[in-house]
């Protein structure tokens, strides 16, 4: 099925035809780990897991790459504020990373290249631009130099006027340009550094991402995808040293940009101090909500986050998980589980999830109307290959188990709760309606209301306010 991309370089959806179909390439610029990421920063990881899953069912190799930034002058700020060196500071939230994104169910990338590991890398670079006249060192900088490529700016689609005023960028009297970025500055001794021709130093941001591109990736990509932040002055810089260290060579084929998670109308960012940490909302939400919600509108559309949109996801969850629990006596071996074809058209069209999700509330709608046994497990079999290709329905074999987890995913009390349930229906059956319903009581007291179904009581938790 042919995938189409809005393609951020020439602003148009194209088809996507990699430049070998033996072994597509896709990078994506990670996290700068210097604290939690906020659920915003995870936006980028879930639309192009997503992005991963569908690539990999049409071509053999995807080669995935999504790096760790563990050298920026944020992370030195930090590590001098407590005391301890960057790598202990580094090394505690690429962790964290990979644990929630493990629990979004974000499949780890193929390469998880760190920027500390490709100084060679950069600094070759850097000598390269020098020599062919793309960069100039000047008072142990390294600056890359704008007018010696024209095309800068095509990215953005700004003046070189806009981009100077738009990024505030620093007036330095070693510039040549004003708007020259720096590829490498000096360190002084309390500053992480390496030594290099310019004296001992760090790389700037914009090159880390280009030495790990061209060091894993090769000269030319596939897939180069971000926040739309992230467009302008990054990408742009990207493209420019890449291009200017590869002879003219295209670096990316496809720029793939994510729109911004907001919080009441303003982008979620720690600059701005809206953010919601995902390692706090992982324990007050299932992953699995946050999933939906990460994916519910079209990646490039700006999303908001609210706590009614919480609940709508989680009522749409609840009816999905209800259809699941009405076909527990239809097995479907994973292998028999079947992606329909107009559900995946719809992941094809520029990764449209609102229309994939309205196929999938059909696809629940189809479980219903099945009658016969062979039209249950057909509509299963359909509704289980389109939740899991979104990354969705995972507690499938167990629906139950989706009403019956806490907030944070913790089932440490349902020992209790059974009790409590077991006693009540048995109360019950012996008709002592009074310690019935006081059973019933301590259960909602506990969060907990019970329904009576014909396959016997039935719980679920339910919030204080579903309550009220
Ligand atoms: N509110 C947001 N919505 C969607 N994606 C975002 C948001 N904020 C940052 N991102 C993306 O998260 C990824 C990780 O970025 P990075 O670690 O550099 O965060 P950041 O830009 O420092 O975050 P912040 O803007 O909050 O300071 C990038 O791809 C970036 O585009
Ligand atoms: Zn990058």
């Amino acid at each position: 099925m042919k995938l189409k991309l809005h393609n951020s370089l020439t602003r148009r959806i194209e088809e996507f035809t990699p430049q070998n179909p033996e072994r597509v390439t896709m990078y994506l610029c990670g996290p700068t780990v210097y604290n939690y990421v906020h659920i915003g920063n995870a936006r980028p990881a879930v639309v192009f897991d997503l992005l991963a899953r569908l690539l990999r069912r049409q071509y053999p190799q995807v080669v995935y790459a999504r790096n760790i930034t563990d050298v920026d002058d944020k992370i030195n700020i930090a590590a001098t504020e407590q005391g301890v060196p960057i790598g202990t500071i580094t090394a505690k939230f690429a962790q964290a990373y990979r644990e929630d994104m493990a629990a979004l169910g974000v499949a780890p990338p193929d390469i998880e290249p760190h920027a500390t590991e490709h100084i060679p890398q950069m600094i070759a670079m850097c000598e390269r631009l020098i020599a062919d006249g793309h960069a100039y060192a000047a008072e142990n900088h390294v600056l890359f130099s704008v007018d010696s490529y024209p095309a800068y700016g095509q990215l953005s689609g700004r003046s070189t006027e806009d981009m100077i005023a738009g990024a505030r960028v620093e007036v330095a009297p070693y510039k040549k340009s004003p708007g020259d970025f720096v590829l490498w500055k000096p360190s002084t001794l309390d500053l992480p550094g390496w030594d290099s021709p310019w004296g001992r130093g760090r790389p700037g941001w914009h090159i880390e991402c280009s030495a790990m591109c061209e060091a894993h990736l090769g000269d030319t990509i596939d897939i180069h995808a971000g926040g739309i932040d992230l467009q302008f002055p990054h990408h742009e810089n990207e493209i420019a040293q890449s291009t200017c260290a590869h002879g003219g060579k295209i670096f990316a084929k496809y720029w793939l940009h994510n729109g911004m998670l907001n919080m009441d109308g303003r982008k979620m960012s720690k600059s701005l101090g809206n953010v919601l940490q995902l390692h706090e909302l992982l324990k007050l939400h299932p992953p699995e909500l946050l999933r939906f919600l990460l994916l519910r509108a079209q990646y490039r559309q700006p999303a908001d986050w609210s706590e009614s949109a919480l609940k709508q996801a989680r009522a749409t969850l609840d009816g999905w998980y209800g259809a699941l629990r009405d076909l527990l006596d239809v097995p479907v071996d994973p292998r028999d589980e079947v992606v329909p074809t107009d559900f995946e058209a719809a992941l094809c069209d520029d990764l449209n999830t609102p229309e994939a999700f309205a196929i999938l509330s059909r696809l629940v709608d189809d479980t219903r109307k099945a009658a016969t046994p062979e039209q249950r497990t057909s509509a299963k079999a359909k509704l289980l290959g389109a939740a899991h290709l979104l990354g969705l329905l995972t507690l499938h074999l167990d629906p139950q188990a989706w009403f019956q987890q806490n907030a944070a995913g913790d089932e440490s009390d349902v020992a209790q709760i059974e009790q409590l349930v077991a006693a009540r229906q048995s109360a019950k059956q012996a008709k002592d309606f009074a310690l019935a319903d006081s059973l019933r009581a301590q259960l909602l007291a506990l969060g907990v209301v019970v329904e009576d179904s014909a396959q016997g009581p039935r719980w679920k938790r339910v919030s204080i306010d579903e309550l009220a």
